[in-house]
């Protein structure tokens, strides 16, 4: 049986209920990361990328990229958090720091979704602040047709997996009230789940 197969298997029933349509599934979320982790390899080729994974969405995503980098490279951690159930609150909280500075450094920050934008513009002019060579962006999922026509509609990043429509999207990493991190793909949740 292949990995993708198993992996169906394994979700058959219980948690896969609460979803009402896969978006990305196994094979397809591998496919884009392993075409990212090329291309990072290629645009970095000759330097020691930093990769700042944003916790918790982000560690399925980090875990899969860094393996798709055919490079020396380093990752630390930054743990943020805004939002209560399907709603940012507005404020970005850091509930974790780097433990080194990146003074000099290449980095990627690694997110698994854009959605309003907030996060991301926070931790990029924090990170900016800090002296690194240079702060990039790569974000499994961008929610871009939220911020249509605002500010900040294009945020930049550099390497984006999916444009993701507009809907509560959970799995691999992406969760709802702290659930349904653990599946390995990418869904929409049932409206029942969390009206
Ligand atoms: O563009 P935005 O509207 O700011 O949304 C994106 C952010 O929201 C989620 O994090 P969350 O605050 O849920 O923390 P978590 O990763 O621990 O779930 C997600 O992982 C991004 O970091
Ligand atoms: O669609 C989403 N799903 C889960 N977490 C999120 N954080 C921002 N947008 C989302
Ligand atoms: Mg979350």
């Amino acid at each position: 049986m292949s990995t993708s197969e198993r992996y169906a298997k394994i979700w058959e029933g219980g948690l896969r209920g609460d979803l009402r349509e896969i978006l990305y599934d196994v094979d397809t979320l591998q496919s884009t990361i392993l075409d990212m982790g090329e291309q990072i390899t290629r645009d970095y080729a000759g330097k020691e990328p930093l990769l700042v994974a944003i916790l918790k969405g982000s560690y399925p995503f980090l875990a899969d990229l860094a393996r798709a980098i055919n490079l020396p490279l380093t990752v630390d951690f930054m743990a943020v958090s805004s939002y209560k159930g399907t709603k940012s609150t507005g404020v970005v909280r850091i509930l974790k720091d780097l433990d080194r500075s990146i003074s000099g450094r290449d980095v990627i920050i690694v997110e698994d979704i854009i959605d309003s934008g907030l996060t991301l513009q926070y931790l990029r002019e924090n990170l900016r602040g800090r002296g690194p060579a240079s702060v990039e962006i790569a974000a499994l999922l961008d929610k871009k047709v939220v911020r249509a026509g605002k500010p900040n509609e294009d945020m930049g990043a550099k390497y984006v997996g999916f444009e993701c429509p507009n809907e509560f999207v959970v799995g691999y990493g992406l969760d709802y009230n702290g659930r349904y991190r653990n599946l390995p793909f990418i869904g929409v949740l049932r409206e029942e789940v969390y009206s």
